[in-house]
């Protein structure tokens, strides 16, 4: 293993926002800001129910998961046309691309646009778009995860499979997402199976706000390789030794949970017990545009929250190489480039 160089207190935020990483945890949906939301009603005639981007930034005040949901799928609702998906996926990807985001895997909600009448080759074919120029354009890597929502039914589920049949080879895997509460894994158990026998990669939220059983189910049942959130698992001990036990990442999002009050600040956030336990956490935005930061934001703030230091920087990096699902090669990039920016760690200032 690396050894990490000792890294002054001052220039650990520069070092967290220079070295690359992987976001492995964000909602394309949650990426829209304010601004791309009324850009986007004005250019679609869509009639929002918010004077201006100031009325709809300060309706941003959660108390729950429920409580951001209805906004997000609020804010969803301007995108109409292939250009829209295209356009806010770029806007994601340059943006992360500043953040020294090598990698990102890209959750996305079809069943939020199929219901509005959108059609699935609209959104998977804009997303997709973004994702092959952004690498050409701004050397981005960039991967696209289909989210089944939680709280629709199994046939739903089915039925957004059956749509997104002929564009499976854009889309890596499948992912789990809305309101966790009452709608736990196994009610997907075979939708999820149908996906893994088609060579999909397979996650799952669990543990945000929901009991350590989901996160036992979206393993066992599931066969979920990552668990996104996950941060309840602190409460069951056998299931901490089972996580750092089979490197099962966890794709955790300190601002989200700052801001749906899953911890009541950051310094009580917990990723440091995860990563002291051995768990192979991530760091990750969730919904930038509505928690209060992209990915950097959230390394610096929970860093500075919490303590955490170098050593800590360079693993939770480094894990989020490990835990993508892209080639091995790439990954040996990348985590060269991570050796070279921490050797280099004297030349950042604060
Ligand atoms: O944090 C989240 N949890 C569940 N569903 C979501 N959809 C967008 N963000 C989230
Ligand atoms: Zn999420």
């Amino acid at each position: 293993m690396f050894k990490v160089p000792p890294v002054p207190a001052q220039r650990l935020p520069a070092l967290l926002r220079a070295m690359p990483k992987a976001e492995l945890h964000i909602h394309i949906e949650g990426s829209l800001e304010p601004e791309m939301i009324f850009a986007l009603a004005q250019r679609n005639g869509v009639q929002l129910p918010y004077a201006s981007v100031e009325a709809l930034r300060s309706a941003y005040a959660f108390t729950d998961l429920q409580s951001f949901l209805d906004i997000y799928y609020a804010g969803a609702s301007v995108l109409l046309h292939e250009q829209d998906f295209y356009d806010m996926g770029r806007a994601y990807l340059a943006r992360a691309a500043m953040d020294n985001v090598a990698h990102a895997e890209l959750f996305f909600d079809p069943q939020t646009h199929t219901a509005r009448g959108v059609a699935m080759e609209t959104v998977v074919g804009g997303l997709h778009r973004a994702c092959v120029e952004a690498r050409a354009e701004l050397g981005i890597s960039s991967a696209l995860i289909l989210c089944f929502l939680r709280h629709l039914s199994e046939e739903d589920a089915f039925a957004t499979l059956e749509q997104a049949q002929p564009y499976l080879d854009k889309i890596i895997g499948v992912g789990l997402d809305s309101s966790e509460r009452g709608h736990p894994p196994e009610k997907f158990a075979r939708v999820f199976a149908r996906c893994r026998a088609l060579g999909l990669h397979a996650v799952a939220h669990a543990g945000e706000e929901g009991p350590p059983a989901y996160i036992w189910s979206a393993l066992d049942v599931l066969k979920a390789e990552r668990i996104d959130h996950g941060v309840q698992a602190v409460h069951d001990a056998l299931l901490m030794q089972r996580l750092a036990r089979e490197r099962i990442a966890l794709t955790v999002c300190p601002l989200s949970n700052l801001k749906l009050r899953v911890f009541p600040s950051l310094a009580q956030h917990n990723l440091r017990q995860l990563l002291d336990a051995g768990l192979a956490a991530t760091v990750n935005s969730d919904d930038p545009a509505y928690f209060g930061g992209y990915i950097n934001e959230n390394f610096t703030q929970v860093f500075a929250a919490t303590g955490l230091t170098a050593r800590h920087a360079y693993q939770l990096a480094w894990n989020s190489f490990e835990a993508s699902f892209a080639p091995e090669a790439d990954k040996r990039r990348w985590e060269h480039r991570l050796k070279e920016a921490f050797d280099r760690c004297y030349e950042y200032d604060s």
